[in-house]
């Protein structure tokens, strides 16, 4: 079976794609849990408490989509299982989880990857598209989408907290090799309004699936 897993900072439109790409290729769409999630407010509210707690809590229900989607071909999963990882150190060289936390978490996820059903004998999507944005358009996202704890009023901090996230992924993405990728630019191809922007991505995922495929 294969899957489609979409990457990005924070705001960076993977959840529209998502729903797009979905509907494209007649597909499920498998979303991240963000209403229904009762971690993340407290993330928020007190990230020095709750970053581990919420890490385990995303793990879970990542695995737990991994596996629904695995079970026909060409779902698209919003946000990949090495992003969490991506994000929880972040979070843990902020000082948001301890060494042990550290540790228990790494070991939990390579045990956990070792079990994962993309197929018996490959573990990794067929496909990672990263939608790139730059800080400045990440930062207008979260604000124009509006989810209350994630705004700057709602703590300053988060400013850096978005930047160095924003500086991360881009290396994190430039490193990527578990599996064939491919970047949207997320700043210039406005696939939310515009459908010929969205057609041109879909052209693009099209080509990048046939060349993988034969
Ligand atoms: N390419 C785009 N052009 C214009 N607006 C966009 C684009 N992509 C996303 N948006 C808008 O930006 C906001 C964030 O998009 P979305 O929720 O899809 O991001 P996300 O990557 O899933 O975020 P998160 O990581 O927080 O779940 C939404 O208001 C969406 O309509
Ligand atoms: N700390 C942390 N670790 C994760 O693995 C993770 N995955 C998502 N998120 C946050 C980002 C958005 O606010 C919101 C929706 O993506 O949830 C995370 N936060």
């Amino acid at each position: 079976m294969s899957v489609i897993v979409l990457a990005g900072a924070i705001g960076a439109g993977k959840s529209s794609l998502t729903a797009l790409l979905a509907n494209h290729l007649g597909s499920q769409a498998f979303y991240e849990s963000v209403a229904e999630n009762e971690v993340l407010p407290l993330f928020y509210e007190d990230p020095e408490q709750y970053a581990f707690l919420l890490q385990i809590y995303f793990l879970n229900k990542r695995f737990a989509n991994i596996k629904k989607a695995m079970q026909e071909d060409n779902n698209v999963l919003d946000r990949s299982i090495y992003e969490d990882s991506l994000l929880f150190h972040l979070n843990a060289d902020l000082g948001r989880a301890n060494e042990i936390e550290v540790r228990v978490y790494d070991e939990l996820l390579g045990n956990m990857m070792e079990e994962l059903p993309y197929a018996a004998h490959k573990k990794h999507p067929d496909l990672l598209v990263h939608i790139k944005v730059s800080f400045a358009t990440m930062l207008e996202r979260i604000e124009k989408r509006g989810r209350p704890y994630e705004q700057l009023e709602y703590d300053p901090t988060l400013y850096d907290y978005y930047k160095e996230l924003n500086r991360r992924y881009d290396l994190w993405y430039e490193n990527y090799n578990q599996s064939p990728k491919i970047q949207i630019d997320g700043d210039q191809l406005n696939f939310v309004e515009s459908p010929q922007a969205a057609q041109q991505v879909m052209a693009m995922i099209d080509e990048k699936l046939f060349e993988i495929r034969n």
